[in-house]
């Protein structure tokens, strides 16, 4: 379990972090999304101790980052924005540095090289220098070093900037597989990263933590979406016990939506509203709950902070 408490980061006199809090529970797979200069790699400095914090703490299990920094850097592994590796080495060669670095035995480190070189499907780039490598297969490296040590928690800083189509596709499968044995933390800038290997997100804007919801909290069912072929319908959906507002969603070739909200919840209304419309001998097009889907929720953060400035 990791607590982050009113974590805040300040250089000079911009506050780059600013009071956030938000706890992780083992096992979880959190996006961190916010657009560029948001704060989220002063926030992920700080997780892993190579940032100190202004004011706030980092706890990781009973550790307290404060006070034992090297014991919980040793459960982390950390791919760093932009992927600092170095090119005029090996593949293997960097590996086995960064195992030494970690104080990885001599009788382990064969079988944890090959493994890792297994899982970030790097084997047959094991001899080549990291220079020469693509875009894609750096990244790969910089995972490979972040996992080398088994941490228990993997943060990946952008693990996904700069790769192609193909290359993202293996970053996400890889995300996936790392995620059954340790907790992970990703940011990125992109929504659909977050959609595609996430189970909750923390958004942030101007350092600050703007939402912080399961992915499938997220999905949950709020207004009512009614669609009939009547443009006067919103007024008998107005009359509807327990509706309290009514908004004309949607009008095309002659059907008309209406979004419904009120005391109850969008399914306990639904038999009532279905029962209102077909008592008038009305067409029942469509009668479903609105999900609120986190591009909305993204794109309406956005407008506010627009607003906002
Ligand atoms: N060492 C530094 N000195 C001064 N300002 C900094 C420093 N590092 C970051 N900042 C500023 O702090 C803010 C947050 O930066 P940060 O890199 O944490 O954001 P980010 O969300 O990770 O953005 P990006 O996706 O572009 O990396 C930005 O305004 C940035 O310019």
């Amino acid at each position: 379990m990791i607590h982050v408490e009113h974590l805040t980061r300040s250089y000079g006199p911009l506050k780059a972090v600013d009071d956030v809090s938000f706890t992780i529970d083992d096992g979880e797979i959190v996006g961190l999304l916010g657009h560029n200069g948001a704060g989220k790699t002063t926030i992920m400095k700080m997780m892993t101790g190579f940032l100190e914090p202004t004011a706030g703490t980092i706890r990781v299990g009973e550790l307290a980052m404060a006070t034992d920094r090297q014991s919980i850097q040793a459960m982390i592994g950390y791919l760093p924005e932009n992927c600092p590796v170095y090119p005029e080495m090996t593949v293997a060669g960097y590996l086995e540095y960064i195992a030494i670095l970690h104080g990885v035995t001599s009788d382990r480190l064969g079988p944890l090289l090959v493994d890792t070189l297994e899982r970030t499907a790097l084997m047959d780039k094991a001899g080549q220098t990291i220079a020469t490598l693509s875009r894609g297969y750096r990244q790969r490296v910089g995972v490979a070093q972040a996992i080398l040590h088994r941490p228990r928690i993997i943060i990946l800083d952008e693990p996904t900037n700069g790769l192609d189509p193909t290359q993202i596709q293996h970053m996400r499968g890889l995300i996936s597989e790392l995620a059954k044995e340790a907790t992970l933390i990703i940011s990125t800038h992109i929504l659909q990263e977050v959609q595609a290997v996430c189970d909750r997100v923390i958004i942030i804007q101007h350092g600050r933590k703007v939402l912080d919801a399961r992915l499938d909290e997220l999905s949950a069912g709020q207004r009512l979406l009614v669609t009939t072929d009547r443009a006067e319908a919103g007024a008998l959906l107005r009359a509807v016990a327990g509706v309290s507002v009514v908004e004309s969603v949607a009008s095309v070739d002659g059907r008309h939506s209406f979004a419904l909200s009120g005391e109850h919840t969008a399914e306990a209304l639904a038999p009532t509203v279905a029962s209102a419309i077909t008592a008038k001998g009305w067409p029942l097009y469509g009668l479903a709950p609105e999900t609120r889907n986190l591009e909305k929720i993204f794109s309406e953060i956005n407008m506010a902070a627009g607003r906002e400035q």
